[in-house]
């Protein structure tokens, strides 16, 4: 039979979608969720759907050439809010379930997000951008583009990020609307960001989440407060001594549930846990105090962006316990925490749980997956059957055409003998006996994973006759917490090794021509490759990406810079200069003979372009090597995964041609 399908092409990006956000009605018979494509004009377009459990079909909510988002329903299911931008900025809508017309509820001056139903379904908690002085009923006036200013005074470290831009004089407020009069109380004020957490069952509470600390720039520590919603004193629910998320009320209102962890010495290079707060105890608790998993999807693809909106913990009706998300060994599943620490896992296999929604009457749940092939759906579980039914298949038709490669896991040996997971991925219509040209690919963080999840960029290497090879060296989460704290203060030492052991393993095998590597690698994934060409010749050519190769410099321009650089690299440019030095690809221009190809979005805040400029420059200036800078104006450091189209389809072909040329 004759094979018609068809490697990946870079531009089928434009056709792929992915659900997410998915949400149970109250009476457990439909779904609605959030599904997310790009337009024939190659922009995003995210639309609501309403998925029928009963009939199994599919509706359309919301259309047009907008982003609708965060959908959710009132508690008795006659109602839905959603977020969308279909009046400029991001507003809170309202639909009646039995009419089709939408109604917008509020007109803050930025946007809002996160909108979460009282008990009693007349009112919604959502949280808004605010400057100090703005409220959020002064409408309109501002949803013409704002001026540029002439001058900005800064005063403050934290006054720029990368997800939010200048962020010098906003912060997150948290208010709640009354969805029939329209009317908006504002909860939280000053110069603190606060985030939305959970209604109490009685609806006089809302948890919430703020780092108040008298200097935020270096007490990086989030607190869980309750906040009387009629007013009144506040309680605070934690000790300032972690960064805590996602706090929910257990159904009797007695217990907070949420995630976080202990800042004493790692901010970033650790996992999340699961906490119990007592509320009339006033006790908290970690409850996976002994269970080495992160709780969270760690997993890094390249359809959506990492930090999706996730569920956090959602308690058992009987209050005994919370489902949550967790990472372990390159796949992310659902897992029951009991209250007595103990753990099952609900939902395996290898794949990457990217969100759920529970039905505790039903014991089912509805859950959006990727998995190597996919880039996302949404299947049905029967906890009591334990079966699985696939609800979606958003893209069925475009992967029909499409030979795609699945990938072999691997497991080999690192430095110091320490057991790495990674994966091979061999080309499209690999022959037996013939040799191919293989690419290491480095991920990002470096506390993420790489997984059992949709990679459209491998997949095209694998279309153009590539092996590509991943894996998760120490640094990356899924191993436990050693294996993440592994890293700090050895960049480019046994993370370096572990990658190259890969390398050497995968040259074992006879399809493997070691005379044609490639390496790529993005953000810290950037760094080690800008290290590895710095350490000798060993691959013919490589791409990096928003890259870091001089921590001196990063140090005072990235928005994460003075405090990363302290717990990753454990040094800064005025106490240790020589090892900031030390650790930075740029000591090592000298050496660097490997054709790079330097790509680098010109809005990044968390890797800016300067790291991208000092490289070019110093390797133009040797002229050793071939090397070639791709500026992506307007892009920040999230371009590959969820920035303007037709950047990311660039992106992916100069990466293509680059290793074409020199591979
Ligand atoms: C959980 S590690 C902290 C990662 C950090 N994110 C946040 O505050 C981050 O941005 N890391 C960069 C490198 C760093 C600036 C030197 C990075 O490698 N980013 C990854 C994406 C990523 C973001 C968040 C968590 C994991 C991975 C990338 O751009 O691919």
């Amino acid at each position: 039979m004759t094979d018609t399908k068809r490697g990946i092409t870079a531009e089928d990006l434009y056709q792929i979608c992915y659900p997410s956000e998915p949400q149970l009605s109250p009476d457990g018979t439909k779904a609605v969720f959030v599904e997310t494509k790009m337009d024939e004009l190659r922009q995003y377009q995210s639309h609501i759907y309403l998925y029928s459990l009963e009939d199994n079909s599919k509706t359309a909510l919301t259309s047009g050439p907008f982003r609708d988002s965060f959908p959710r329903w009132s508690p008795d299911g006659s109602k839905l809010c959603f977020v969308s931008n279909r009046s400029g900025k991001a507003q809170l809508w309202h639909l009646d379930v039995n009419e089709t017309e939408f109604k917008q509820i509020t007109n803050g001056p930025n946007g809002i997000s996160s909108p979460v139903w009282s008990p009693d379904g007349r009112s919604i908690a959502f949280a808004a951008f605010l400057r100090t002085g703005q409220t959020l009923t002064e409408g309109t006036e501002e949803l013409t583009e704002e001026a540029t200013p002439k001058s900005i005074t800064v005063d403050k470290m934290k006054y720029k990020s990368d997800d939010s831009g200048f962020v010098y004089e906003k912060n997150k407020q948290v208010a709640v609307v009354n969805i029939e009069t329209g009317s908006v109380t504002q909860l939280t004020e000053g110069t603190y960001d606060h985030a939305v957490g959970s209604w109490s069952p009685d609806g006089k509470w809302l948890a919430i989440t703020a780092n108040r600390s008298v200097n935020p720039d270096i007490q990086h520590e989030i607190d869980i407060y309750l906040v009387p919603v009629e007013g009144g004193e506040w309680k605070k629910i934690t000790n300032s001594d972690g960064t805590y998320a996602m706090p929910t009320f257990s159904k009797d209102g007695k217990k907070l549930a949420f995630i976080g962890s202990v800042a004493d010495q790692h901010l970033y290079a650790t996992m999340k846990k699961i906490w119990v707060a007592e509320l009339d105890a006033g006790t908290v608790q970690c409850l996976t105090a002994d269970w080495d998993v992160h709780v969270g999807d760690a997993t890094i693809g390249d359809v959506r962006s990492p930090g999706h909106p996730n569920p956090g913990a959602v308690w058992t009706t009987d209050g005994q316990g919370m489902y949550v998300i967790a990472s372990e060994k390159g796949s992310s599943g659902i897992y029951l925490v009991h209250l007595d620490g103990s753990v099952t896992k609900v939902v395996g296999g290898e794949r990457n749980v990217y969100g759920f929604t529970f039905d505790n009457e039903k014991n089912s749940l509805v859950m959006a997956v990727s998995d190597s092939l996919t880039p996302g759906d949404l299947f049905h579980v029967d906890l009591n059957t334990e079966t699985e039914k696939r609800l979606t298949d958003v893209n069925g038709e475009l992967f029909q055409e499409i030979r795609l490669s699945t990938p072999e896991e691997i497991w080999y040996e690192g430095a110091e003998g320490w057991n790495i997971q990674g994966w091979i991925l061999k080309p499209v219509g690999f022959q037996e006996g013939n040799t191919y040209p293989a690419i290491l690919q480095i991920h990002g963080g470096p506390h993420s994973m790489y997984g059992h999840t949709f990679f459209h960029e491998f997949q095209l290497l694998a279309a153009q006759g590539y092996v590509v090879v991943y894996t998760n060296p120490r640094g990356s989460y899924g191993y436990g917490e050693r294996f993440v704290q592994a890293c700090c203060g050895d960049y480019g030492g046994n993370d370096y090794k572990d990658l190259m052991h890969a390398v050497d393993y995968v040259c074992q095998f006879d399809y493997v021509d070691e005379t044609r590597l490639g390496v790529a690698g993005g953000s810290y994934g950037g760094f080690m490759t800008n290290w590895i060409i710095g350490q000798g010749n060993r691959f013919k050519a490589a791409v990096t990406d928003r890259s870091i190769c001089n921590w001196i410099s990063f140090y005072g321009v990235s928005d994460i810079g003075y405090y990363f650089s302290a717990e990753e690299i454990q040094a800064n440019p005025f106490e240790n200069p020589e090892k900031m030095w030390h650790h930075s690809p740029l000591r090592l221009v000298a050496n660097m003979e490997t054709p790079l190809l330097i790509m680098h979005g010109e809005r990044d805040y968390r890797c800016p372009i300067e790291q991208a400029e000092q490289l070019y420059m110093t390797l133009r200036h040797r002229g050793k090597a071939p090397v070639s800078f791709i500026r992506f104006p307007g892009a920040n450091h999230e371009m590959s995964r969820s920035g303007d189209p037709e950047q990311r389809v660039l992106r992916l072909q100069y990466t293509v041609d680059w290793f074409n040329q020199y591979v």
